[in-house]
């Protein structure tokens, strides 16, 4: 695994893509390899206890809750891991450059950094950090869930309710994952 040292990997797609799962995966087989790793997640994510990572199938991965970029980089201070993930990299507070900048340090100083994040919010506009992240990736991966209208690739996080705010909570309950086409007909209804 050390050809990720100072590598940025990142995992984005709609919901239920298999974001949160390759992220696991990833922060699992640093571990086997003796990496000293460490998983954050955004506090604006309620769903699950502060202390862990849960994909929609309910596996688990140890996580520090942080509100911010800066709470990420005083952790890391004291704690120097050799591996740093993010989920939810689009709630993560603090200005874009500001995180931009912090990453960019960790990557110096041979860090590996693994981020998992929605590339679009529900009505199919860029989550901002996402967009401004990707084009620094090593390594770049965009999964896709099924359509849950018509089985194919699915290509953005369709919002089932009538909410208009960017930020609201859920899973299936509140999101289907859509291809662009089953997405412009819903909206067009
Ligand atoms: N429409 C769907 N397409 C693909 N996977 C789905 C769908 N609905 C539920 N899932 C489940 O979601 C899991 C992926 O969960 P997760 O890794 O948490 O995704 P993400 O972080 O991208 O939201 C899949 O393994 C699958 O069991
Ligand atoms: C599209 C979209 C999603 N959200 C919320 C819904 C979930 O709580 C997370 C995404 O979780 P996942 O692990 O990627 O399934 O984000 C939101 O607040 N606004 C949106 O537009
Ligand atoms: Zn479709």
């Amino acid at each position: 695994m050390h050809q990720y040292k100072g590598k940025l990997i990142i995992h984005t797609g709609s919901m239920f893509s298999g974001k949160t799962s390759s992220l696991e995966k990833d922060i699992k087989r640093f571990n086997i390899a003796g990496y000293k790793t460490v998983a954050f997640k955004p506090a604006v994510d309620t769903r699950y206890p502060k202390s862990e990572i849960r994909t929609h199938d309910n596996t688990t991965l140890n996580a520090v809750m942080v509100n911010n970029i800066s709470e990420i980089y005083e952790y890391c201070r004291i704690h120097n891991p050799d591996v740093i993930a993010i989920d939810e990299v689009q709630f993560l507070g603090g200005k874009i450059e500001d995180i931009v900048k912090a990453i960019n340090k960790f990557l110096e100083k041979d860090v590996t950094v693994v981020l998992a994040g929605l590339d679009m919010d529900f009505s199919g506009q860029a989550f901002e950090i996402v967009k401004e992240l990707m084009p620094m990736a090593d390594y770049l991966y965009k999964h896709h869930a099924v359509c849950a209208k018509c089985g194919t690739d699915a290509w953005v996080s369709h919002r089932k309710t009538k909410a208009q705010e960017r930020i609201v909570i859920g899973a299936t309950d509140e999101y289907e994952p859509l291809c662009r086409k089953c997405f412009l007909e819903e909206q067009n209804d």
